[in-house]
């Protein structure tokens, strides 16, 4: 059930600030409860500025960023975090700590500065864990992780934090196909629930099976952006990385592959 108080994101007029680049075209688009974006590009298109500047994290050259109708810049840092998750590429080991109480740390945006976390954050991280088949872990130190270990922790943090709107950077990384599949399902069932999504995504294949909206960055700052299947053109995907693919129909989805 899509839940229609779930605001959208909206990027209208937005520029992201890639040093050094020409603005290139704003985006003005609106990720709406329900909906599963991609945004494809290759390596140092925008992808990553552009999901850190969604989030708030970064400003953004020109144009602005709303959940609803309200400017991001407007809201408290709080507040974003409770209405908005990010899940990081790139994650830095702070104090040593478990794996649960990493997961932990997605109910802060919702406790009071002193306050500890209940029976009721530790029930909402535990199954967290579980849903990323990460569980088992709870008390090992998040140092001893594998990497594909370490994604998953990722993703279940935000999933204990409860956004309904969800930015995730490359969330498939390090992932084996099994749990690829299964964060992909994951990322779907709560888009279905009335979340919103949109992740960066270097796997054609993934987003041309999971996602119902794309978003093309080109390297240049031009982009595009629509339903999957309007994106998903073979001559613009060469143009977008600069790669000859083949494509073809597997399950009912597009399938590419890169050939020299
Ligand atoms: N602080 C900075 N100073 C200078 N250049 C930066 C800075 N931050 C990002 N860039 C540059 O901005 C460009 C966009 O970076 P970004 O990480 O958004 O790309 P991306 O599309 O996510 O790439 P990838 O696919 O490699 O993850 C890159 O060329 C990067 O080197």
């Amino acid at each position: 059930m899509v839940d229609p108080v779930t605001p959208p994101l909206v990027a209208r007029h937005l520029v992201i600030d890639v040093p050094g680049r020409a603005d290139g075209d704003a985006l003005n688009l609106e990720v709406k409860a329900g909906q599963v974006w991609g945004v494809l590009g290759p390596n140092g298109a925008g992808k990553t500025t552009l999901l850190h500047t969604l989030a708030g994290l970064r400003p953004p050259r020109a144009g602005e960023v709303l959940l609803g109708e309200a400017p991001l810049a407007s809201l408290r840092r709080r507040e974003v975090a409770r209405r908005l998750g990010l899940v990081f590429q790139e994650r830095h080991d702070g104090f040593p700590s478990t794996v649960l109480e990493t997961a932990l740390i997605g109910r802060h945006p919702w406790l009071s500065p002193w306050q500890m976390e209940d029976g009721e954050d530790l029930r909402l991280a535990e199954a967290a864990l579980k849903r990323l088949d990460v569980a088992h872990l709870a008390e090992r130190l998040v140092s001893t992780l594998s990497g594909g270990e370490r994604q998953r922790l990722a993703i279940a943090t935000v999933l204990t934090q409860a956004p309904a709107i969800w930015l995730a950077d490359e969330p498939t990384n390090h992932l084996d196909l099994h749990h690829q599949t299964a964060v992909m399902a994951l990322l779907n069932e709560l888009a279905a629930e009335g979340r919103s999504v949109m992740m960066c995504l270097h796997d054609l294949n993934l987003a041309g099976r999971w996602c119902d909206h794309l978003l093309l960055l080109y390297p240049d700052g031009q982009a595009c952006w629509g339903p999957a299947q309007e994106m998903l053109v073979p001559e613009a995907l060469e143009r977008l990385y600069g790669q000859r693919l083949a494509s073809a129909e597997i399950d009912g989805a597009p399938v590419f592959v890169a050939v020299s």
